[in-house]
């Protein structure tokens, strides 16, 4: 398997992602705000009007031979990893699929098992006991916590589907994260041991680059249970080969964008990262929640992180009661010979714009997609339902979710198609559409439950390979 990803918009040739397992039917409202889920999704639509669309979206621009076999059938076969009749692909790959086959090796069985027992805060038995689960079973009781009788042991993992926040590919490098949150530190700990261990990375292993905790965050006092170093990819985006933005957020602190930046310098993976802040908040969450590539020359975002925010003047910044915490800051750290350069970006806009004409060579005019059209109050309002967060499948077609209606009419009025996934896949099972000869169209998928996740297509995966969009 190669490893390589240089741009947010050339052609997708593999990602990793993870289909809705059991442990998200699981989430009980007294603990949806600790799983970071604001609400109770209903698993069987999230599933089969939903996620498996967005599944066969995938395998036929990513690896159209698998999806030539499948046929519909109530039990979902095609789309359980693992079992009888599952799609397996080498290139959309389900994180499930992966963490079964390093429980295969002995090596790592034991060890692994052994982690999550001790982050889980599992019995020595139980440990036991979980060894002698199947690869398949155990991989399942890994993720949801549950066996397949129901027996529970420990809580689900239910924001895996979101597979790009564990991880991020810049160039040939993956940059492992640290989660933030609580509910996802399993997460990451089984990527690790992916990552480390499939023999899909094996060439790839010393290319590895992890976030480590700061050297004295145990001298912290016990009421600070917040990690010091934490990143999630959704603050990672790899917008151009010699570029590499960084979100300081909710979730990535300014400590571990540092650590980040300083390990791919001295590798001289990028030459240049540009460090963004963005406010504090919930809805905001990571970079990618508030604005994506679609094309090296088009942009969505959200208008409100990049107007003038008030008593933000020269002056009156310092004077306002809580200075820091809602201005959105940029700057761009370059490597150069003479050492690190930094230098100050006006808005998220300019920074955009530059990346655009500077790292991508674009000639043509750089556009905005504003979400909710930049309508009150359709801007928030789409944004917290992920209309700046889209996946794309290839320059200028990306998938967004169907209940943005405002921003999608504001990517029509910009030239794009606007198609809907259950006609694009009925055409593409006709033949009467080849997915590689669509250009400027936005896929809308089916999003009630899937929206309710805080989520969108960029967050559902983490891009393994891309078309190389340049050289370095
Ligand atoms: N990159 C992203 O923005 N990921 C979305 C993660 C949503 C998930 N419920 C979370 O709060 O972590």
């Amino acid at each position: 398997m190669k490893i390589f990803v240089n741009s947010e918009v050339s052609t997708l040739e593999a990602l990793l992602i993870h289909s809705p397992d059991s442990g998200l039917g699981k989430v009980v409202p007294s603990k949806a705000q600790d799983w970071l889920f604001e609400d109770i999704i209903h698993l069987d639509t999230m599933r089969k009007k939903e996620y498996d669309l967005y599944v066969q979206l995938l395998l036929h621009f990513l690896d159209p031979e698998v999806i030539k076999n499948y046929t519909p059938d109530p039990q979902r076969s095609f789309f359980k990893p693992n079992g009888p009749g599952y799609y397996k692909s080498d290139k959309v790959l389900d994180i499930e699929r992966l963490l079964c086959e390093v429980l295969a090796i002995p090596e790592v069985r034991i060890p692994l098992v052994a982690a999550v027992s001790a982050i889980e805060e599992c019995s020595y038995l139980e440990m036991e006991h979980f060894l002698k689960y199947s690869d398949r079973e155990l991989s399942k009781i890994l993720l949801t916590g549950m066996t397949e009788e129901g027996e529970m042991f420990f809580p689900p993992v239910p924001n895996l589907i979101f597979t790009r926040d564990i991880g991020v590919v810049v160039n040939d490098h993956i940059l492992l994260t640290r989660p933030s949150k609580l509910a996802r530190t399993r997460e990451s700990l089984i990527a690790k041991y992916i990552f480390f261990n499939h023999p899909y990375f094996q060439e790839f292993r010393h290319n590895i680059i992890e976030i480590e905790e700061d050297e004295e965050h145990f001298l912290l006092p016990e009421d600070k249970t917040r990690r010091v170093d934490t990143l999630e990819g959704g603050d990672v985006m790899m917008v151009a080969p010699n570029h590499l933005l960084i979100g300081i957020s909710e979730r990535t602190t300014l400590e571990a964008a540092r650590q980040a930046m300083d390990k791919l310098f001295q590798k001289k993976v990028v030459q240049k990262v540009s460090i963004i802040k963005i406010p504090n908040k919930r809805d905001f969450m990571h970079i990618d929640t508030v604005f994506t590539p679609i094309k090296r020359n088009v942009w969505v975002l959200l208008k409100a992180i990049v107007k003038p925010q008030r008593n933000n003047e020269e002056g009156w910044r310092d004077l306002q009661p809580t200075p820091m915490e809602e201005q959105v800051l940029i700057r761009t750290f370059e490597n150069t010979d003479k050492g690190i350069v930094c230098r100050e970006v006006e808005n998220l806009e300019a920074l955009l714009e530059d990346i655009s004409k500077t790292d991508l060579a674009c000639t043509e005019k750089v556009e905005f997609v504003y979400s909710g059209n930049d309508q009150f109050p359709y801007g928030e309002r789409e944004q917290w339902t992920d209309s700046c967060n889209l996946l794309v499948l290839k320059e200028g077609v990306a998938i967004a979710y169907d209940r943005n209606d405002k921003t999608n009419a504001a990517f029509e009025a910009k030239g794009f198609k606007i198609v809907k996934a259950e006609d694009v896949l009925s055409q593409f099972q006709k033949g009467t559409l080849n997915p590689h000869e669509m250009e400027n169209t936005i896929i809308l998928l089916p999003s009630a439950e899937l929206s309710r996740a805080r989520g969108g297509s960029h967050c559902m995966s983490l891009p393994l390979r891309r078309a190389r969009i340049f050289e370095k």
